[in-house]
């Protein structure tokens, strides 16, 4: 399980995250959902040991963030920064060769599954193709917990639904566990066990979402409504 206690963040004057409390259950998807700016990446962030809290506390499976829970977590990377000029299969190599966890035939199952040339440098891809190659350097790994941030940003309306079910029909190990970030909420609903609503850096909800829909007889979509005050685009 992954907790944060009490988390808060700053950067320079924005308070990013302000005492934020959350658990991530084991083997479950788990949505956070909030508006532009809410601390959604900022959370991530911390989970995967890429920012550390000013205040508050993080436990990954009980333990502070160290180099043994860094691998226990997939991060979507950052490519179009970190290695535009490799190609596909560079960047599997790459990945191969950092991870342990790494799962070669998973990888070559994605690549055929998103139809990539593995010889085309990451920086001509357009940008869906990108966010493919994200999706499969995160899903190739067999570490317990995936943290996906906007993973559907690029793709195109017409291959999320069926992406986002193969990622869990195909694609995801028994016991694995994925935290995703999204706007596309309509999309990724019928994959998310568990909900987190963060506003301004803040849980304002969480739990089990059939559960939550059957207490308040509401949509997801009613429900953000409700916890976001009426802003319909999230
Ligand atoms: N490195 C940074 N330096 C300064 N401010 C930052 C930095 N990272 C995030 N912020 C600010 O912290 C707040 C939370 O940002 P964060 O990216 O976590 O939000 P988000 O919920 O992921 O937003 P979005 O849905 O727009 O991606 C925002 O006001 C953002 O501008």
């Amino acid at each position: 399980m992954i907790t944060i206690d009490q988390g808060s963040k700053r950067f320079g004057s924005i308070q990013a995250l302000d005492g934020l409390s959350l658990q991530v259950e084991e083997g479950r998807i788990t949505g956070l959902l909030g508006l532009n700016g809410s601390g959604k990446s900022t959370t991530l962030k911390v989970i995967a040991g890429l920012l550390h809290l000013d205040q508050g506390e993080i436990r990954i499976d009980g333990e502070p963030p160290s180099i043994s829970s860094k691998q226990k977590i997939a991060y979507l990377p950052e490519i179009d920064v970190l290695y535009p000029w490799m190609t596909v299969s560079d960047a599997v190599t790459y990945m191969k060769d950092f991870y342990a966890d790494w799962d070669d035939q998973k990888a070559a199952r994605l690549v055929e599954y998103f139809q990539l040339s593995p010889a085309r440098k990451i920086r001509d891809l357009s940008k869906g193709s990108r966010a493919k190659v994200k999706l499969l350097l995160a899903l190739s790994r067999r570490a317990k917990y995936l943290l996906l941030d906007e993973p559907l940003s690029g793709i195109d309306v017409l291959a999320r639904e069926d992406l986002i079910q193969a990622l869990v029909d195909d694609f995801l190990e028994e016991g694995q566990s994925i935290l995703i970030t999204t706007h596309e909420v309509k999309e990724v609903e019928p994959i998310l066990d568990d909900v987190l609503f963060i506003r301004a850096g803040k849980i304002a909800l969480q739990g089990n979402l059939e559960q939550l829909k059957a207490a308040k007889n509401l949509s997801l979509v009613e429900i953000m409504k409700e916890v976001f005050g009426g802003v319909h685009h999230v």
